[in-house]
């Protein structure tokens, strides 16, 4: 068995730890990035062709770190020169009266160009959809599609190249906390100054070694590709953006979708939650209660679209009480970063969670105000062991 010395190690190859790796190597840190699985893999969080990039939200304090995370996405497209933004907007739908307004006075405030299409003139913009009765839409023209698998062969290629170390296929199955932490893995020993655990659906597996416990619900996601009718309705390079229709009555979580791109002829859209699974057990999770709610919504909404998905994927969210991140230090060993509870929308965030998880653990105050991303809001809640 091995022993070496790291400045620091990152345990999880998803987005949020190739990101901060390679911030971590950006900053000159003798850095090792440990993946239980070989890559590239498809059981975590992050795999797959795409993601929505967006500054639509309905707090402040997201749409903020979004305007510097398009920088970073653009600066990474440069250095490595490959594409992985394609801005398409995003068409948010809603109850006119409910979280709709959130989202507008957001992006009005913060200045974000948006189109408000009013429902005479929403069928001449957005063909082939119906907008529900009461509902209101609008654009956010900076959106689009992020290429995901992509996004994480480019980070860790050039966390690779600023002399950063991927150990992939070496589940970690210890920690020992300590001024110098210990992590064992099923083939090796290393050692750092500083551990970063931005471990996904297994964060509370991993935190099990340090004593926390988080409250963490992991869930499956089913990802569903429709086929369009008439080939071409909905497609990207016909200038569909990609959308959120917002809670109703009749589902009550987000739908989304991506307008038709990289399997051709057909459209991802998804439900904003699913079963709770284990992680390790995802593909015994059989539900499909999200599908019929997606069947029933395709039907009166996306007529251009065959009702019965012709593609199922799946993928997992980690998701908190609140839906907001978990961007901390560890309670009682500083020297232990976490990054986890993504909740379904962290990868458009990745370089700017990279950024940051970085600055946390070289003991630097962070760029952003990190209050709602702390563990201590928790601390009322039952399955939090702080
Ligand atoms: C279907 C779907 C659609 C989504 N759509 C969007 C979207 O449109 N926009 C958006 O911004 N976000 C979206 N998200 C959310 C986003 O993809 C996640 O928030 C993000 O990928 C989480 O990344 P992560 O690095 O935390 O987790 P992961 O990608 O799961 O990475 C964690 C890694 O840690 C590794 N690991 C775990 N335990 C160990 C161990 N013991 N030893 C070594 N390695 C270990 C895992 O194998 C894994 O590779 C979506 C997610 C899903 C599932
Ligand atoms: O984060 C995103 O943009 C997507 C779409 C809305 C629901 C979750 N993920």
């Amino acid at each position: 068995m091995s022993s070496q010395d790291y400045d620091c190690i990152v345990i999880g190859a998803g987005v949020q730890g190739s990101f901060t790796a390679y911030n971590l190597a950006k900053n000159n840190k003798n850095t090792l990035l440990l993946e239980q699985f070989v890559l590239p893999h498809s059981r975590g969080s992050s795999h797959g062709q795409t993601r929505i990039i967006r500054k639509a939200y309905d707090e402040d304090y997201y749409t903020h770190m979004m305007e510097e995370c398009y920088q970073l996405w653009t600066q990474l497209e440069k250095e490595a020169n490959v594409k992985l933004y394609r801005r398409t907007g995003l068409l948010v739908m809603g109850p006119e009266k409910g979280d709709y307004q959130v989202f507008k006075s957001t992006l009005e405030r913060n200045k974000v160009p948006i189109v408000i299409l009013p429902r005479e003139e929403f069928s001449q913009h957005i063909p082939h959809v119906n907008l529900s009765q009461g509902n209101a839409a609008l654009v956010d023209t900076t959106a689009g599609v992020l290429y995901a698998d992509r996004t994480l062969k480019t980070v860790q290629g050039q966390f690779q190249k600023l002399g950063g170390m991927i150990k992939d296929g070496q589940k970690v199955i210890d920690i020992t906390p300590g001024s110098v932490v210990t992590v064992t893995t099923v083939s090796g020993m290393y050692r750092a100054k500083h551990l970063v655990i931005t471990a996904g659906p297994w964060a509370n597996t991993l935190l099990s070694h340090t004593g926390l416990q988080l409250p963490l619900q992991v869930i499956k996601i089913n990802v569903c590709y429709w086929r369009e009718k008439v080939p071409g309705s909905y497609n990207i390079q016909h200038r569909f953006p990609c959308f959120i229709q917002l809670e109703s009555e009749e589902a009550k979580h987000h739908i989304y979708g991506l307008p038709s791109n990289e399997y051709p002829g057909l459209m991802k859209l998804c439900y904003h939650t699913g079963p709770e699974t284990d992680p390790d057990e995802r593909d015994r999770q059989t539900d499909r209660g999200d599908i019929d709610i997606l069947q029933r919504y395709i039907t009166r909404c996306f007529p251009g679209l065959v009702p019965i998905p012709a593609v199922v994927e799946s993928c997992m969210y980690t998701v908190t009480p609140d839906n907001h991140f978990v961007l901390d230090h560890h309670p009682t060993h500083s020297n232990i970063v976490i990054g986890a509870g993504f909740s379904g929308h962290g990868f458009k965030f990745g370089p700017i969670i990279g950024k940051l998880l970085c600055e946390l653990s070289q003991g630097e105050v962070p760029s952003y105000d990190l209050s709602p991303f702390r563990i201590r809001r928790f601390q009322a809640h039952s399955k939090s062991a702080l």
